[in-house]
């Protein structure tokens, strides 16, 4: 049977990695959006060579690597460039996700998406949505000391993404990142205790 899916998502430095990787810990089977947006523009693949043709070879390192540094600093810098990427390479992603979940076979499987509330079709992809919520200082400073960005730049990947209200008028349920690690784990463990009584089914009654 296929297990049902649990939409994991929350804007940049959020922690959805951290928290998909004690639910992974926990034997929980997971597509991770930002991976397989990797995947897809892979030297070789169609994707990459649609890209090379919009921004030219500079957008690529000499082993012909996408650069996706250079290709960040672009696109959070023009709305255009970006909604361009995004058409070319959303529904990529959404196909290879759909597949990439077929082969689950934990209770509950889970989709880690930035862009989940965003996007209508990852959206019904899922049966239930968790929030991963930060205060945006902490999301900033987070992000900034991860990826060694200038400040500005994350701000603009912030004003891409769905207000963290919106978010949480997806949410089913809301992990507020505030605290450590530990804290972060023991609500993981808290949370996947509820999605496997929520979706047990009766058993050993058939008749
Ligand atoms: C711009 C790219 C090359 C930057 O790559 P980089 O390795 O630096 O970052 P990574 O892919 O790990 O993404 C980091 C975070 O940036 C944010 N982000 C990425 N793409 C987007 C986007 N289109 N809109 C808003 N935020 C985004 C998310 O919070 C994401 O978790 C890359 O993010 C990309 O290809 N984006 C377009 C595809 C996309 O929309 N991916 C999001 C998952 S569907
Ligand atoms: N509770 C926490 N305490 C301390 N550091 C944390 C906590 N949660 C996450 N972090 C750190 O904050 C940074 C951002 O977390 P993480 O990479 O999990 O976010 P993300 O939501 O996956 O980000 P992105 O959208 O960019 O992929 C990481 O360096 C992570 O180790």
């Amino acid at each position: 049977m296929q297990p049902w899916i649990l939409g994991l998502t929350g804007g940049i430095g959020s922690g959805k990695s951290a928290a998909a990787s004690h639910f992974a810990r926990l034997g929980v089977h997971q597509v991770d959006a930002d991976q397989v947006a990797r995947w897809v523009v892979e030297p070789g693949r169609p994707a990459l060579a649609r890209i090379v043709d919009r921004f030219g070879e500079a957008i690529l390192h000499a082993d012909g690597r996408l650069d996706r540094a250079a290709l960040r600093a672009r696109i959070f810098q023009t709305p255009e460039e970006r909604q361009w990427l995004e058409q070319l390479l959303h529904p990529l992603i959404r196909t290879e996700m759909r597949h990439a979940l077929e082969q689950a076979r934990s209770p509950y499987a889970i989709l880690v998406s930035p862009l989940l509330v965003e996007s209508e079709q990852q959206r019904r992809m899922v049966e239930r949505i968790l929030v991963i919520d930060v205060p945006e200082a902490l999301q900033l400073q987070r992000t900034m000391q991860r990826d060694s960005v200038p400040e500005q730049q994350v701000r603009a990947i912030l004003q891409a993404q769905a207000a963290r209200e919106e978010r949480l008028r997806h949410a089913h349920d809301v992990l507020v990142n505030d605290r450590d690690l530990a804290w972060l784990h023991g609500e993981v463990e808290r949370l996947h205790e509820l999605y496997l009584r929520l979706h047990a089914r009766p058993q050993g009654h058939s008749q």
